[in-house]
């Protein structure tokens, strides 16, 4: 098949890649020419626009229909910017691929939007599995799902790392739900290993993770992860900051569960740590400080200068 790649970042290039390996060509565009030209190192056709894109693509994508069309870029801004440079080349028999982490509505619209089959695409594993292959997770109208399956096979760990999840939206939906997961996960090993760090035994996380990670109910991948970080940072973490960025996904996660009704309180608190590992200084707590003195006359803990 043949393929356009639109955003060849972290996630961008090893769907170029992974394509490329599995025998398909590939026509590459960056809004960075560095990041196009590394493409192309890697045997991808390079345009130097969206509409040269479009021109360098087989209107039969290979496969006897339209032209097949893979975005990577940032969620958001970008995506619409490149539709709206891709919509005057496209038409009913066109595919294109969302694989960015787009809000489920959203993507819902843009398929509205469009000429073209819309596929939003939630993509799991990021750069650490280049070498493994994603999972993807699509949402869309099943004959485009069907024509995109020979490059779904290449970009995911194979023919079972992605299915059809349903109509627009609930491929970007699962992806969501997948995130908030994740954010939950991550909270759960972290309070884990903080207690054993701060608990009565001297412990090396290391040691402790792989153990866990040969047999134990909780291994993982993320626990795999946590077992490399103490590898290369130490036992401690080192000089790594309590401060933790993200969390649009797991925000949409939360809110959804609201509209839904559906009580997520552990992927909640995951997110309210996050944001929360960003503030300084938090004004509930100063203020709990203070309140213990108003009703119980407890010492007023100061901050250091302000006696
Ligand atoms: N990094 C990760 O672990 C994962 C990322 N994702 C999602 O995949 C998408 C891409 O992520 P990354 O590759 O990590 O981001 P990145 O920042 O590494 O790459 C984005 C690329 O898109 C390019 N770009 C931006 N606007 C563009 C436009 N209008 N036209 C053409 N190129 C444009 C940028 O120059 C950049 O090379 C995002 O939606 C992200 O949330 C999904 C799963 C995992
Ligand atoms: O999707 C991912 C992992 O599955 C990406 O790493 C994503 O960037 C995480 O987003 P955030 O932590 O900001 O919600």
């Amino acid at each position: 098949m043949e393929l356009g790649v639109i955003g060849l970042g972290r996630m961008g290039q090893i769907v170029a890649d992974r394509s490329l390996s599995a025998g398909h060509d590939v026509v590459a565009f960056d809004l960075s020419a560095e990041a196009t030209a590394t493409a192309a190192e890697n045997g991808a056709e390079p345009a130097d626009s969206v509409a040269d894109l479009c021109d360098r693509l087989d209107d039969g994508g290979g496969d006897g229909g339209g032209k097949r069309i893979w975005l990577m870029v940032p969620a958001g801004d970008a995506v619409d910017a490149t539709l709206a440079d891709l919509e005057p080349h496209l038409d009913g028999d066109d595919v294109v691929v969302d694989g960015g982490n787009s809000q489920f509505r959203e993507s819902v619209r843009r398929a509205e939007e469009t000429d073209a089959a819309y596929l939003d695409c939630g993509t799991s594993g990021g750069p650490a599995s280049a070498e493994a292959g994603f999972s993807l997770m699509v949402g869309g109208p099943a004959w485009a799902y069907e024509a995109m399956v020979p490059v779904f096979d290449a970009v995911a760990t194979g023919p079972d790392g992605h299915d059809r999840m349903g109509e627009s939206g609930a491929g970007h939906y699962v992806k969501m739900v997948h995130n908030g997961v994740e954010y939950a996960l991550m909270q759960a090993y972290g309070e884990g290993f903080e207690l054993l760090t701060e608990g009565r035994y001297d412990l090396d996380m290391e040691t402790v993770a792989r153990t866990w990670n040969n047999g134990a109910v909780i291994r993982s991948w993320l626990l795999e992860l946590c077992e490399e970080a103490f590898r290369e940072e130490g036992s401690d973490l080192g000089d790594v900051a309590d401060h933790v960025a993200g969390g649009s996904t797991g925000t949409w996660t939360v809110r959804e569960a609201l509209e839904q009704e559906v009580p997520v309180p552990i992927i909640y608190q995951a997110l309210a740590e996050r944001f929360d590992s960003r503030n300084e200084g938090r004004f509930s707590r100063r203020l709990a400080n203070r309140l213990r003195y108003g009703f119980g006359r407890h010492e007023v803990a100061r901050r250091s200068g302000e006696e």
